[in-house]
């Protein structure tokens, strides 16, 4: 016989029922009124089913009186709409290389379906959302990324113009904190104005958490990806990673693509006094919840 899931067994009695919602007494008190940002990836967006359990947990959060805030990406969406237009891409470090014509592909793919398809789902899930990209309120404005890279053979230190994308510069907070105090719950998508040219900048869905986790002062950074956190060479999953351990496994390779980023952007938003930051599999149904509100804390986290 299969052992019944949790939870199963208080489906069927009312008083085990409230018992079970009564553990997450402790951790709504926790975050009462503090920010939470999330960040869910194009990878982690895998199936109908999944995307809802993420828009219940996402307004089960603000109805429970926390602040949550959500940043989207979409690399994969974008990249099979730039397939279907026939345009090619190249990527450098876990980022896009993005001419002007991606960078139109990746505002339509990222502020147009992938933003209006969470803020449905939360609507469908009783929630109220509002879609916003880093040009909206002038929210996140950035300068033109450039990367500084070391040649493997000649050891020699050059810098990779990527094109239009962006790092973020300046984040002004004031709409966030404006709906933080209202019932609509921010879905943001990672596009946004360049603040020397006007020009619409594609910025990496994790840099750009990451700048808004630092200046909401946020409580919690999570990171729903498509792997259970961070591996090691092996492919054992590391729990908890200092930012020195973080910084050697990038040099070495054993971080590598789409990992990058999200690992830098732990590390700076620890810099910037985000108190937790987690990297989790967004393909587990309620990840937020349960990383939020149990003990069984999955995925790695970034410590100072
Ligand atoms: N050491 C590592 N541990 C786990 N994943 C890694 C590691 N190095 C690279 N990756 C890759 O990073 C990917 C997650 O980044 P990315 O594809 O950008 O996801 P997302 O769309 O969620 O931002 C994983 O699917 C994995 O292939
Ligand atoms: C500069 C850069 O790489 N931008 C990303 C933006 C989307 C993103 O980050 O999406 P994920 O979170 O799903 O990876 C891109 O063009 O794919």
């Amino acid at each position: 016989m299969q052992t019944p899931p949790p939870g199963a067994a208080a489906a069927h009695d009312p008083v085990l029922t409230a018992q079970l919602i009564a553990t997450a007494l402790p951790y709504m008190l926790r975050y009462d009124e503090k920010t939470v940002v999330v960040k869910f990836g194009g990878n982690a967006m895998g199936s109908e089913a999944l995307g809802k359990a993420f828009a219940e947990d996402i307004t089960l959060l603000k109805l429970a009186g926390i602040n949550p805030v959500v940043v989207h990406g979409g690399g994969p969406q974008i990249s099979a709409m730039l397939d279907r237009l026939g345009i090619k891409t190249q990527w450098d470090g876990g980022m896009r290389i993005t001419d002007k014509k991606t960078a139109e592909v990746v505002e339509m793919v990222l502020a147009g379906s992938v933003n209006k398809e969470i803020v449905q789902t939360i609507t469908e899930a009783g929630g109220r959302a509002i879609g916003l990209t880093g040009k909206d309120g002038n929210m996140v404005t950035v300068t033109r990324m450039k990367r500084l890279v070391i040649d493997p053979d000649s050891n020699i230190e050059r810098l990779i113009d990527l094109g239009f994308v962006g790092e973020p510069k300046t984040v002004r907070t004031e709409v966030l904190e404006v709906l933080a105090k209202s019932e609509i719950i921010p879905v943001l998508a990672p596009v946004c104005a360049g603040e020397d040219d006007g020009e619409t900048y594609n910025v990496n869905a994790d840099t750009f958490a990451g700048a808004i986790a630092g200046a909401l002062h946020a409580s919690r950074l999570l990171f729903l990806t498509d792997v259970p956190g961070v591996y090691d060479r092996h492919r054992n999953l590391i729990k908890e990673l200092t930012v020195a351990e973080a910084r050697k496994m990038i040099a070495d390779k054993t971080i590598v693509g789409g990992m990058i980023p999200k690992v830098e952007t732990c590390i700076e938003a620890l810099a910037q006094g985000v108190e937790g930051v987690v990297i989790l599999d967004g393909k587990t149904p309620h990840a937020v919840l349960l990383e939020l509100f149990t003990e069984r804390g999955a995925g790695t986290l970034i410590k100072p």
